[in-house]
């Protein structure tokens, strides 16, 4: 059996603070501060999932995180009784005396959003589109009554107050995104909607350069060359940073020169990009149309003298 020990450092939370991610921050936690729930909607690989668990972190409170998912139900959210308990007690001290006490109790194990809500956590509730809107609606009690309902759990409480300390910030993709529900107007009319767009080239730069542990220029080569594919798509958004940051990081940890002209790096180019940019573009043959673009693109690639 082969163990494969050496692993790409991922490494893949920590945030690139520049001036706009900082100022966005901070706007997003005077929000939260003053008791609205954040919502970071955008295309895929924009950063919403970071700026979300940053955003977070600064409430110096316990973070959970859900992901949303069209099987999410409220058994995963408020909680379910996991099985049995059963105590029994057989008392035959004097021998002509039997008694027996048998006690069977149901255990109950709180969902994550209960524990949330009773504890204060700040709650992440990531890609809350791709669960069903009617278990989303839940939510509408907790953001509106400040209560969370029990329903359908056999409990003798009917609801839970929310934790004054309680706060959370939803991210999603577009409505025009595969695999997502539209999101019901009650839910939305209660958050503040922040749409995270890509970055542009010197702020990805920045994070692919310090992801993948490459010089700022050969980060910028990759950027710019993910951003001009991104542009010929047509039908769904194109490669995002997360491409960039797996090129870098891939000819860094191979030791591929960053460069248009060596074929290793355009392999490289090739295996990571084809398929996204087939299923973006126009046209009757999308794989050689996407490889003829990535080819090209890298023979126009800026390189960096050493
Ligand atoms: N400000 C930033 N600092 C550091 N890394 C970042 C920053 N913004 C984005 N990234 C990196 O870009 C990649 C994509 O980010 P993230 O997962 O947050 O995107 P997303 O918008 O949540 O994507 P999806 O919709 O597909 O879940 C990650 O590898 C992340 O580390």
């Amino acid at each position: 059996m082969t163990v494969l020990k050496d692993k790409i450092d991922k490494n893949s939370r920590t945030i690139i603070r520049d001036e706009k991610t900082e100022e966005l921050l901070s706007r997003s936690f005077q929000y939260m501060k003053a008791g609205y729930p954040i919502h970071f909607t955008g295309p895929s690989g924009a950063g919403k999932t970071t700026l979300a668990l940053a955003l977070a972190k600064r409430r110096k409170k316990p973070v959970m995180l859900i992901h949303g998912n069209h099987e999410l139900n409220n058994k995963d959210l408020i909680g379910d009784f996991t099985g049995y308990t059963s105590k029994k007690v057989v008392d035959n001290y004097i021998r002509s005396v039997y008694k027996r006490d048998e006690n069977v109790t149901e255990t109950w194990r709180d969902g994550r959003l209960l524990e949330a809500v009773k504890n204060g956590y700040t709650l992440v509730y990531d890609e809350f589109t791709r669960s069903l809107p009617t278990t989303n609606n839940i939510f509408l009690s907790i953001l509106e009554e400040g209560i969370l309902p029990l329903y359908g759990t056999k409990l003798t409480e009917p609801f839970v107050r929310v934790h004054p300390d309680f706060a959370v910030i939803f991210t999603s993709n577009p409505d025009e995104y595969a695999g997502v529900y539209q999101t019901q107007d009650a839910l939305l009319d209660r958050l503040i909607t922040i749409y995270i767009d890509y970055k542009d080239h010197d702020r990805e730069a920045a994070i692919v350069a310090d992801k993948a542990k490459i010089n700022e220029k050969d980060a910028a080569a990759i950027t710019e060359l993910v951003a001009k594919l991104r542009n010929e798509c047509k039908e769904e958004t194109g490669p995002s940073l997360r491409a960039s940051i797996m090129i870098g990081r891939l000819a860094a940890e191979q030791k591929i020169k960053i460069d248009g002209s060596n074929p290793d790096f355009v392999r490289l180019c090739l295996d990571i990009l084809s398929h996204q940019v087939s299923r973006c573009i126009e046209s009757d043959e999308p794989f050689k149309t996407a490889e003829k673009l990535i080819k090209k693109a890298c023979s126009n690639m800026e390189v960096t003298k050493e």
